[in-house]
């Protein structure tokens, strides 16, 4: 379903040049959902992208649902891949409301039959119909990031590409949004590219992960395997450590609590 072929991209020319993708493969399966971990810095944004069409620059081969993706966003690919932010207050217009933010992807598409849409797409993400009228500051975090996946699945896209979507919200927020996720995932039967810090989201939502580090990929392997700690390389094996080692400080806390 998504196809990343050898994927390449720099930054910058001459000296400033720096290569921040080198031969980046990945192949995700109709309706699984994969995630992409690693450190900082490690390209996994970025990867995101490319296939979004933010970054154009690439070279290798891309692909969605067997469709090659060019170098530039078209209105074709706006409606077969869309991404989901980290941050929902930066990436909501502030003087729009939720409604006219719903309802430019439709209008630019031509698509009619919008109040519809909108209010099923409403509902469907958790938000009564009196949202319609507000505008983004009135919104708490998970709230916006609801508003955020709603625009992303307004076009009724197959790909999710979602980039840390839970990162920047409350921790009691969070696993709402993840739930909501899962649940739309199911039903719509998408399939979602993520990017995360946390192995217990991969855990807990994803069927595949691949592992980066400075620019590559370091190992792919199903979550099964990364939960049996079958991981082939000290890298993963010091992630999981260390994602254990937090849960483990999490709980004491939360027990001193
Ligand atoms: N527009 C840009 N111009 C120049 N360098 C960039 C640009 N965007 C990203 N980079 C560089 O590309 C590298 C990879 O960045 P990317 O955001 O993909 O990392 P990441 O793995 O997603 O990190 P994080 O987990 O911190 O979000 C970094 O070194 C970053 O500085």
């Amino acid at each position: 379903m998504i196809e990343v072929k050898n994927l390449n991209l720099a930054f910058g020319e001459g000296e400033k040049r720096s290569q921040v993708l080198y031969d980046v493969n990945i192949n995700v399966q109709p309706g699984e959902i994969y995630g992409l971990v690693g450190e900082s810095g490690s390209g996994k944004t970025t990867v995101l992208k490319c296939l979004a069409g933010l970054f154009t620059h690439w070279d290798g081969a891309l692909a969605i649902n067997g469709q090659p993706l060019e170098r530039r966003i078209s209105p074709q690919r706006c409606r077969l891949v869309q991404m989901v932010f980290q941050d929902p207050y930066g990436s909501l217009h502030p003087r729009h409301t939720i409604g006219d933010i719903l309802e430019e992807p439709l209008q630019i598409h031509g698509i009619n039959d919008r109040d519809r849409r909108i209010h099923a797409l409403l509902d469907k993400v958790g938000l009564n119909r009196a949202f319609r009228d507000r505008y983004p500051h009135q919104l708490s975090g998970g709230q916006r990031q609801r508003v955020a996946i709603a625009r992303a699945l307004i076009l009724e896209p197959q790909v999710l590409l979602l980039d840390e979507p839970t990162s920047a919200l409350d921790v009691s927020v969070q696993a709402e949004i993840l739930n909501l996720l899962a649940e739309l995932q199911r039903e719509s039967k998408l399939t979602y590219l993520m990017v995360t810090h946390d192995l217990g989201v991969i855990a807990h939502l994803c069927q595949k992960v691949a592992v980066m580090q400075y620019g590559k990929i370091l190992e792919t392997l199903t979550v099964d395997d990364l939960v049996a700690g079958q991981a082939q390389t000290d890298y993963t094996r010091m992630l999981v450590n260390a994602s254990q080692q937090y849960s483990r400080e999490m709980a004491r806390e939360v027990a001193v609590y």
